[in-house]
Order: structure tokens, then C-alpha cells, then sequence
């Protein structure tokens, strides 16, 4: 399949008042059209940062970043991004602030197409009715659903997901994994996730990358097996558990709590 998002050897650091601050040191990342890779890591290491990369927000001291077999030298209008915090604009209502990308990425929807495009997103994550509701209105969850609408509104090819769950309760928090499924479902992307939650990063993506700790590097790369539609009960097979075995004690190695493979105990 088409790599559309290709990370090679990319290296960068950034410049503090103390000296440089080596933050990813030979980072590799490639993602199918269509896939969804998540990344997790120590705090700290980079996660954040390689987000910038793909964006075209920052540039890399080293290396490449490509979109589609394209080098990004530049914000990129293809990628839409949720983080942790949604910061929807009060005096907007909710429609409003999902139809904000529109007003700076070119469109060639008429008014009336965007509308019924952000009421059709609405739909889908379940906030039919809540058009004309102001943010404060909203529950942390659906906050984050009416973010994410507002990161798909325009169509983008690659959607970056921030820890956009982190802040919510667990039982929200799996209320939308499973709306993550019917939004991909009906809105095909290409995602990378940024998270801190093991079972997440099964649950949602078909492979996890682990980042060693800062400088990041690729450290381990873990494929996770198609298994259907969304059901939480793939968290409890013997599968998904040896997965978050190896997981974990990947992250263990990066926080340089365990030893890496081949090094002494
Ligand atoms: N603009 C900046 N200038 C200087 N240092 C920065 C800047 N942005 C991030 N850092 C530092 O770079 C390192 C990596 O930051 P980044 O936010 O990418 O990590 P992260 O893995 O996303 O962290 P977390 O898991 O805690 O969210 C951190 O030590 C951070 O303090």
C-alpha cells in the first residue's frame, strides 16, 4: 500500500536558553493510506513534537517528512488536528466553531454544503441537536466529539490526534473509542495518535510505534491484528493481553526501567 505519511531519519532540537535540547535522534515512522499508527513513549520525549513534523508546523533539524511522497516544508491545509483541550470559542456556537477551519482553508463548498456537511459530522458522533449550543453547554466528551468534527471538516487526509481522550473519565473515554471507529468508517483518514493509554492505542490503531525516551528514536513497532468492528471485549482476549504485556515492557526499556534486549539485567 502507499506510505502517506513517511518519517526518515529525522533529527531535531530545540534551542534553549541552556544549550541545544536533543528532542528526536533518528526517528522512522511510515503509515499506509488509510492506516492508523499510534504513538506512545515516556513523558516527555517527543511525542508532541513529531506531531509538529507532520504538520508542517516545524521544520526538522535533519531528515524528511513526507505527506503523500511530498516533502513538508510548510503548514499543511491536508492535515486537521484534535488535542487533550478542544479550546472552542464561546461567543461561537457550536456549528460555528466546527465550520472555523472553512474560514482559512480554501473551500469550494457553498455556505449552505459546509453547514450541512458540520450537521452531518455532528450526526455522526452522536451531537445531532446540539447545532446551535454554545461550548459551555457541552460535556467534556461532547466537547471532544464537536473537536473532532471540527478537525474533519475539511476533509482532511491525515487527521493527528493529540491525547484527544486523556482529560476524560474512562467510561466517556471508551464511549469514544467507539465513535472513533464510525467516524473513520464514514470519513476515511489516516491517523496518528499520540497517547498514553496502552489499551487506547490497541483498541484504535493497527500498529503502535514506542519511542524510546528523549532524544526519541523508533524503539519498538508493534502490529495489532484486524479484528472486526468495535468491541470492547477485544480488550479482554488473551491477544490484546500478551499485546499490553510487550507493550508495557517496551515502555519500561524507554523509561530505562527495564533492560533493553541483549544488555545485562
Ligand atoms: N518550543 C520548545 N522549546 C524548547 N523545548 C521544547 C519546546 N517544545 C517542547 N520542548 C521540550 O521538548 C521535549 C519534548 O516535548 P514534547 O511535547 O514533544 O514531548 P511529549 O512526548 O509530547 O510529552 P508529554 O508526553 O509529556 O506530552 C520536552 O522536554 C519539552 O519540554
Amino acid at each position: 500500500m502507499y506510505p502517506m505519511i513517511k518519517i526518515e531519519g529525522v533529527r531535531h532540537a530545540y534551542k534553549t536558553k541552556s544549550g541545544p535540547l536533543p528532542v528526536l535522534d533518528g526517528l522512522e515512522l511510515s503509515v499506509d493510506e488509510g492506516g492508523f499508527v499510534a504513538v506512545v513513549g515516556p513523558s516527555g520525549c517527543g511525542k508532541s513534537t513529531l506531531t509538529r513534523l507532520i504538520s508542517g508546523l516545524m521544520k526538522p533539524d535533519e531528515g524528511m517528512v513526507m505527506l503523500h511522497s511530498e516533502r513538508v516544508t510548510g503548514p499543511r491545509s491536508t492535515v486537521g488536528m484534535a488535542f487533550q483541550n478542544p479550546v472552542l470559542l464561546e461567543w461561537r456556537t457550536i456549528l460555528d466553531n466546527i465550520l472555523l477551519p472553512l474560514e482559512i482553508v480554501p473551500t469550494k463548498l457553498s455556505k449552505k454544503e459546509q453547514q450541512d456537511r458540520a450537521r452531518y459530522l455532528l450526526s455522526i458522533v452522536g451531537l445531532e441537536g446540539f447545532e446551535e449550543k454554545r461550548p459551555s453547554e457541552l460535556s467534556g466528551g461532547m466537547r471532544q466529539r464537536a473537536s473532532l468534527c471540527r478537525a474533519l471538516i475539511h476533509q482532511p487526509e491525515v487527521l493527528i490526534l493529540d491525547e484527544p481522550f486523556g482529560a476524560l473519565d474512562a467510561f466517556t473515554r471508551e464511549d469514544l473509542w467507539q465513535t472513533m471507529y464510525k467516524v473513520k468508517e464514514k470519513e476515511p483518514f489516516t491517523g496518528v495518535l499520540i497517547t498514553h493509554d496502552l489499551r487506547e492505542a490497541i483498541f484504535l490503531a493497527d500498529q503502535v510505534v514506542v519511542l524510546s525516551g528523549r532524544p526519541a528514536r523508533t524503539q519498538y513497532v508493534l502490529d495489532v491484528p484486524d479484528r472486526g468492528p468495535a468491541d470492547l471485549e477485544h480488550l479482554y482476549t488473551p491477544e490484546a493481553a500478551e499485546m499490553l504485556a510487550i507493550l508495557r515492557h517496551q515502555i519500561e526499556i524507554a523509561q530505562g526501567r527495564a533492560p533493553a534486549e541483549g544488555e545485562a539485567a
